[in-house]
This record gives structure tokens, sequence and C-alpha cells, in this order.
């Protein structure tokens, strides 16, 4: 077997291991990257793209359900199921030269396409190699999580990595978990025409604040999704149906299971390197090392948020510590998260139960409701709301929920990672009429009270007036 040695050997070519790998092989580092299956991991091919491409088509077909209310026909959409999948395969092939092989041996980095596995502390054995690095990057991601439901086995069941192959509309889709890839998944489907059964354990989108997540439960189920919850389902029969602990039954044609991942780790012989493992991924402290200090973990095998940004956040701490050598510590108050039903559905740092939990009474909450926007009420988009848990003058958590949730969220990281406060954001000159707007708002309804119910401010305008010339 030969022998490679480099700086840096990154394992995994997804959102993770391909920014760590452009990143330090930029700067000039020595750098192999190990990829078993698809360059661009989960995110490019059967994670985030695919289901935002898939959402795209049902938002056109839906458009033309209710185009009535702006003065245009309304029709039924023809959707061709197969051809909004051909779609959904053009917009990765768009993006897939972006993680390629080519790109990366541009920027000199040695790929090699096969799994990685641990031989001893420092070395790793993949494609025929045995490779040693001054450190390793464990960025192998997660895969849908099959729960040992009884008969599940027995069907012909999806997950979101079989799910974008599949041509045939289903009729009748049902899927097992209210989380954001049940949610976004029930609603692309209804709109493409499907009958949609979303069948959840506990609360569908639970990790939210219940008021938003009302709000995007509400709009689905007016949109015609059939959402069962505190219903966990205990077996699944031919057919294809869906047993529930309580007795309820369910019987559709197709079947996604949606209820949570499992990090990747039983390929990599952890052991031969003494790197521990928790019940949701790999032992990290907070600069991202293992037990082992050589090797870190990043993304979604590190047990924590599992998005796409998040790994690409890692990956910068990594090129700072692991290439640059200078100390990086990771935090989570400014990572965001979105969920792209419609309404959308984002949340940055503590809901307001989280913070009520945290701060007590040094919480202020502020809140501004999207029907007093004047752009979404042009567009006739006008159901949702932003709340800002401030303390001490600075935002501790956002919640949005309504159109352009996801983009609106952005600035509330830029704020939190800054350490800025709210009078940051009423800074602010937002054009008119912007959604965005919505941000500069939400912080003028936290000082509101301040200046315009304040007897003191009162007294100091009365006498200012009194001496103005
Ligand atoms: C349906 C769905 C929708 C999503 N939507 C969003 C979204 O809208 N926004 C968002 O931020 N996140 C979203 N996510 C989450 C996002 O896809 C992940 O958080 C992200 O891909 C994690 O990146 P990663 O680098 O940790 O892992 P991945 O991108 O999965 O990459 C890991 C790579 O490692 C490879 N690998 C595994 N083991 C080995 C080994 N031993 N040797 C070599 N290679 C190995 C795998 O083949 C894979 O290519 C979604 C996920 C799903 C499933
Ligand atoms: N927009 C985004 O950023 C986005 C979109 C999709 C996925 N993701 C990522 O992928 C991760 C996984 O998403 P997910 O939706 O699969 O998982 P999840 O863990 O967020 O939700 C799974 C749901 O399934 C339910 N469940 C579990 N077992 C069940 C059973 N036996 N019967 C009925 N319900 C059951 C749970 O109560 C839970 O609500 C997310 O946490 C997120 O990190 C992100």
């Amino acid at each position: 077997m030969d022998s490679l040695s480099c700086d840096l050997l990154i394992v995994g070519a997804g959102s993770g291991g391909l920014s760590v790998a452009a990143g330090a092989a930029q700067m000039g580092a020595d750098v192999i990257l190990l990829e078993g299956h698809e360059m661009g991991g989960d995110c490019l091919n059967y994670g985030c793209v695919p289901s935002k491409a898939l959402i795209a088509a049902a938002a056109r077909a839906q458009a033309m359900r209710g185009a009535g209310t702006y003065g245009i026909a309304p029709v039924a959409p023809q959707v061709d199921y197969a051809v909004a999948k051909d779609h959904v395969q053009e917009v990765i092939a768009q993006i897939a030269p972006m993680d390629s092989v080519e790109r990366f041996e541009g920027f000199g980095v040695r790929v090699i396409r096969d799994f990685g596995a641990f031989v001893s502390e420092t070395e790793m054995e993949a494609g025929g190699y045995r490779i040693s690095a001054r450190r390793i990057v464990l960025a192998t991601g997660s895969s849908p999580f099959v729960p040992p439901i009884d008969g599940l086995e027995t069907v012909p069941y999806l997950t979101n990595e079989t799910l974008w192959q599949l041509r045939e509309q289903p009729a009748h889709l049902l899927i097992i978990g209210g989380g954001p890839i049940g949610m976004e998944m029930a609603q692309a489907h209804v709109r493409l025409g499907s009958k949609v059964t979303v069948i959840e354990g506990a609360k569908a989108l639970g990790r939210d604040d219940p008021e938003a997540a009302a709000l995007v439960i509400d709009r689905l189920r007016s949109e015609g999704v059939e959402i069962v919850e505190d219903a966990k389902v205990t077996a699944v029969r031919e057919g294809i149906t869906v047993e529930v602990e309580d007795g309820r039954s369910f019987t559709g044609s197709h079947l996604l299971v949606a209820v949570g991942r499992r990090a990747n780790t039983e390929r990599l012989n952890l052991d031969a390197a003494g790197i521990q493992t928790t019940r949701t991924g790999i032992k990290v402290d907070d600069r991202l090392r293992t037990s082992n200090r050589r090797v870190y973990a990043i993304g979604d095998v590190a047990g924590g948020m599992q998005f796409t940004h998040l790994a690409g956040y890692h990956a910068g701490l990594i090129v700072r510590s692991a290439v640059l050598g200078l100390p990086a510590k990771a935090k989570t108050d400014h990572i965001p998260r979105a969920t792209y039903t419609q309404p959308e559905l984002a949340q940055i740092g503590l809901t307001e139960a989280e913070a009520q939990q945290r701060h007590g009474d040094a919480l202020e909450v502020a809140r501004f409701d999207f029907h007093h926007n004047d752009r979404l009420i042009a567009e006739r988009q006008t159901a949702g709301f932003i709340k800002a848990m401030v303390v001490k003058g600075k935002p501790v958590g956002v919640t949005i929920v309504g159109a352009q949730a996801g983009e609106l969220v952005n600035l509330w990281s830029l704020v939190i990672a800054n350490g800025l406060k709210m009078s940051a954001v009423s800074n602010m000159v937002s054009p008119y009429p912007t959604v965005g707007e919505i941000n500069k708002r939400v912080a003028g309804a936290y000082f509101t009270p301040k200046l315009f119910e304040n007897e003191t401010v009162k007294k100091v305008v009365r006498l200012v007036q009194r001496w103005l010339p």
C-alpha cells in the first residue's frame, strides 16, 4: 500500500469539508480530501438544493391557483411531476461544478474518491493509500434516521436520499415526522397536486416558537395538508398503511420517512483513533476538537445543529485554528435557522420561552405584525410577525414567521454576531416600500414605549418647546 502525507486530511466533501478544503488549499496548506459518495454531500444532492428547487416549482403552481385576487384568471395548474423532478436535477447540475473534483484540484487539493477509515491516531486508509496528516477534519455529515418501526422494511418507503428520483406523482403521500423536512415536503407535494398526510409523534415544528409554528401549520392545513399530531407511528403495513400508538391508521400510496438524522460515523473506525461519540454524533469541545487533539469534527457529524451554514461557519473556524494556528471557538447564538414553507419560519438565538426562562424579568419582547408592512399589503402576503427578545438593549433572540422570514433573519445574525444593540437597527434607514422595513419597525416597537409613554421625555419636550426660538 502506498503512503501519502499532508498538512490537512479532510474526510467528506459536503458543505463543511469543501469549505475547509477550499480555504486551506488556497492559503497554501497541503490538503487531501476524501469523498466516498457524491461530491457536494447531502445539501447539494439530497437536501437543501433539491428541496428548495421542488419548493420553487410548487410555489409556481400555487401562484396560478391564487391569481384571482390580483385580477388574473386563476387556473388549476397542470403539473407534470416528472418534469418538476427534471427541474430539480437541472438545478443540482447547475450548482455541481462549484463542488466538483476538477474545481478542487484546481485549488491544489488532492481528491480521493473513497470512504476513509482510521488505522491509527494520525493515519487513515482510503483509495488504496495509507495517509498520515498533521491534522484531520471529519466532515462526514449525517444520513436519514430510519427508526425500527415494525413492518417498515416491508414497504418501499422514501427518504430524503430517494425522494428526488421518484418520477411518478404520489396520489397520497404519507409523511412520518412533522419537522422541517416533513413540513417543507408536505406543502410542496400538496401544491403539486398530491394528497398529503403528515403523521407527527409530538408537535409539528415542535422546536419552534408555538405561535409562529401555528401560523405555518394553519396555512398548510388550509392548503389541504392533513397534519396529525401526538401520533407516534408504531407499525407500517403493506398497502401502505401507517399505524399509530393510539390505534389510528392512515393509508396512502407513498411513504416518506423524515424523523431526524443519524451522524455518519460508522465507516470511520473511530476507536482506532481514540475518538469518542455522543448520542448525536462525535464528541467535540468548543474549538471543535474531538477527544483526539489532532482531529476535528464539523457540521452534522459534530452532533449539534444541522445546517449547511453551520457547517460553513465551522469550516471557517477550522481554517483559523488548524491552518493559521489562531484560537477559534464555536458559538451558536448567532446561527439562524429557517424553514422554507410558505410562510417561512426563521429563528435566531433564543425563542421567547427560552429567553423568559434564562432572563426572567430582564427580558423585553418587541413585536411587529406583518400586516402593517405596506409592501406586503401590496403583495397580499400579510400573515406573519416578528418578535425580538431583548435584554439590556441587545437582542438575545428573534423569531420571524411570514413572507421572506429567511431573508429577514440575515440582519439579526449581523447584529448578534457583532454584539450590536437595538439602536443600531433603528438607526438603519430602509428603502420604502420593502419587506426589510420590518426589521427596523420591530426596533421601533422596542423604543416606542420608552419614548412615547415616558413622562420624563414628555416633560423634557415641553421644556425644550418653551425655550426654542
Ligand atoms: C431534505 C433536507 C433539506 C435540508 N435543507 C436545508 C436548508 O434549507 N438549509 C440548511 O442550512 N440545511 C439544510 N439541510 C441540512 C444540510 O443538508 C446539512 O446540514 C449539511 O449538508 C451538512 O453538511 P456536512 O458537511 O456536515 O455534511 P454533508 O454535506 O452531508 O457531507 C458529508 C459528506 O461526507 C461523505 N462521507 C461520509 N462518510 C465518509 C467517509 N468515511 N469517508 C469519506 N467520505 C465520507 C458523504 O458521502 C458526504 O458527501 C437539509 C437537509 C435535508 C436532509
Ligand atoms: N430549512 C432547513 O434548514 C432544513 C430543512 C430540512 C431539514 N433540515 C435539517 O435536517 C434535520 C432533520 O430534519 P427532520 O425533519 O428529518 O428531523 P427533525 O428531528 O427536525 O423532526 C423529526 C420529527 O419526527 C417526529 N418523529 C420521530 N419519530 C416519530 C415516530 N415514530 N412517529 C411520528 N413522528 C415521529 C419527531 O417528533 C420530530 O418532530 C433538521 O433538524 C435540520 O437540521 C433543515
